[in-house]
């Protein structure tokens, strides 16, 4: 491109992202959905982030990545470094404008007035993808971002959460769980796939299909909601990370049913849901999802369930937490993602979205109903969401 200005062609793809163009924020329209792409060291984000910059898809995307490491060999139409004396120059180091309409650049500070300040200097974007170390707890983040709203100013202001991306090692993801420690127990990587909403299994072609699948169940373990595709090199149809709304409308909650398969060539979503056993609780290493069914509310059972969500988030405790006899063990109880869908008496549909305490409960907007389901669901992602947990939710209602 030779200006700021200059709008890309649209090109025609054969393999289409699921991306539609009503669903795609236009130049002017308010909201650029932004999507954080989280992953262990090594995994495969910036691979995926080149192929997103080089591939002609037609959409303008600005990447903001930590550093541009070998990503900056990539044939880019101008080299922009940021000069001293330019005010933002603090924040914002080097842009590369690709040749496909994309931007990409190198941010130190990911928090959203740095993003704000690339949106006023490079125009809005139809979406932004957010890269975080490899080291990095997306929970934060994501959390910032989501109720941004709020906090943000300017141009700042359109930008909402779409979704929390993982790219998993396929190679060596498996000793990375196993192997995930930190002081409150709870590892990064283990943390980056619990917060997460689409998660991409990498390096499929370097593994055996047993591989694959063990760590598949893994993954599953920790959290049983975000569909898995599989992938090699990053070849995932951007319609599967990109404008999934993960934040905002239940679609994605309606798909945690044991209903989905979908095959790609090169990324295949497997859905472990479907198994008959399918158990509703899992861990790994002190991390689980926990999945309840919950029946049609009224409005003292939801001011119950709202309560419990409170207690449970916000104190991390249960609202009935017995301790033990001799007063020392503390439940540890902390939930990084909550999701739900719970239908009322009165025949209305609302969705719980939450992030470390941060949560929210919707109406679901009416153009997202697609029939009412016959009965709701919460998804806990965390660590020590055990059986008293479960029991302590089933009890509001039996
Ligand atoms: N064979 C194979 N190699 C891959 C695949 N994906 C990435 N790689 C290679 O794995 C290495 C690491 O990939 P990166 O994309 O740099 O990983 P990253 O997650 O960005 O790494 P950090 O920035 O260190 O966190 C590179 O050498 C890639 O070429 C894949 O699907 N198959």
């Amino acid at each position: 491109m030779d200006s700021d200005e200059d709008i890309p062609i649209l090109i025609e793809h054969k393999e289409a992202p699921l991306l539609s163009t009503s669903e795609i924020a236009t130049p002017g329209s308010h909201h650029v959905p932004c999507t954080i792409l989280t992953g262990f060291l090594g995994a495969g984000k910036s691979t995926l982030l080149k192929r997103i910059l080089t591939e002609r898809h037609g959409y303008r995307i600005a990447v903001i990545m930590n550093e541009f490491g070998d990503t900056a060999n990539i044939e880019a139409k101008a080299i922009n470094v940021s000069s001293p004396d330019d005010p933002t120059a603090e924040m914002s180091e080097e842009f590369l404008e690709l040749a496909n309409g994309c931007l990409c650049c190198s941010i130190k500070d990911t928090g959203i007035a740095a993003i704000e300040k690339l949106m006023e200097r490079k125009g809005a974007f139809d979406h932004i993808l957010l890269e975080t170390t490899g080291l990095a707890d997306p929970g934060p983040i994501a959390s910032m971002l989501w109720h941004n709203e709020e906090y943000a100013t300017g141009l700042g202001r359109d930008i909402v959460l779409d979704g929390v991306v993982c790219v998993v090692d396929g190679v060596f993801g498996k000793q990375q769980m196993e192997e995930d420690h930190s002081v409150d127990g709870i590892g990064e990587s283990l943390r980056q796939i619990a917060c997460s909403d689409v998660i991409l299994l990498n390096k499929v072609d370097l593994v055996e299909e047993a591989q694959v699948i063990t760590i598949e169940a893994m993954i599953r373990q920790v959290n049983s909601s975000a569909p898995i595709y599989r992938t090699i090199r990053g070849q995932v149809d951007l319609g599967y990370i990109m404008n999934i709304n993960a934040y905002a409308g239940a679609n994605q909650l309606r798909k945690v049913t044991p209903d989905q398969h979908v095959h790609d060539e090169d990324c295949q979503e497997h859905d472990h849901q479907s198994s008959e056993a399918s158990p509703t609780h899992y861990e790994l290493r002190g991390i689980s999802s926990l999945q309840v069914s919950v029946p049609t509310l009224n409005s003292s059972s939801f001011d119950a369930l709202d309560g419990w969500i409170r207690s449970v988030l916000w104190e991390n405790s249960l609202p009935d937490y017995i301790h033990e006899p001799d007063g020392s063990e503390k439940h540890n109880l902390k939930v990084l993602r909550c999701k739900g869908l719970f239908v009322t008496e009165s025949g209305e549909q609302l969705v719980l979205q939450g992030v470390q305490d941060r949560y929210d409960i919707k109406e679901v907007d009416g153009e997202n109903v697609t029939g009412v389901p016959e009965s709701g669901k919460l998804v806990l992602i965390g660590k020590g969401l055990d059986e008293r947990v479960r029991q302590s939710l089933t009890g509001l209602w039996n």
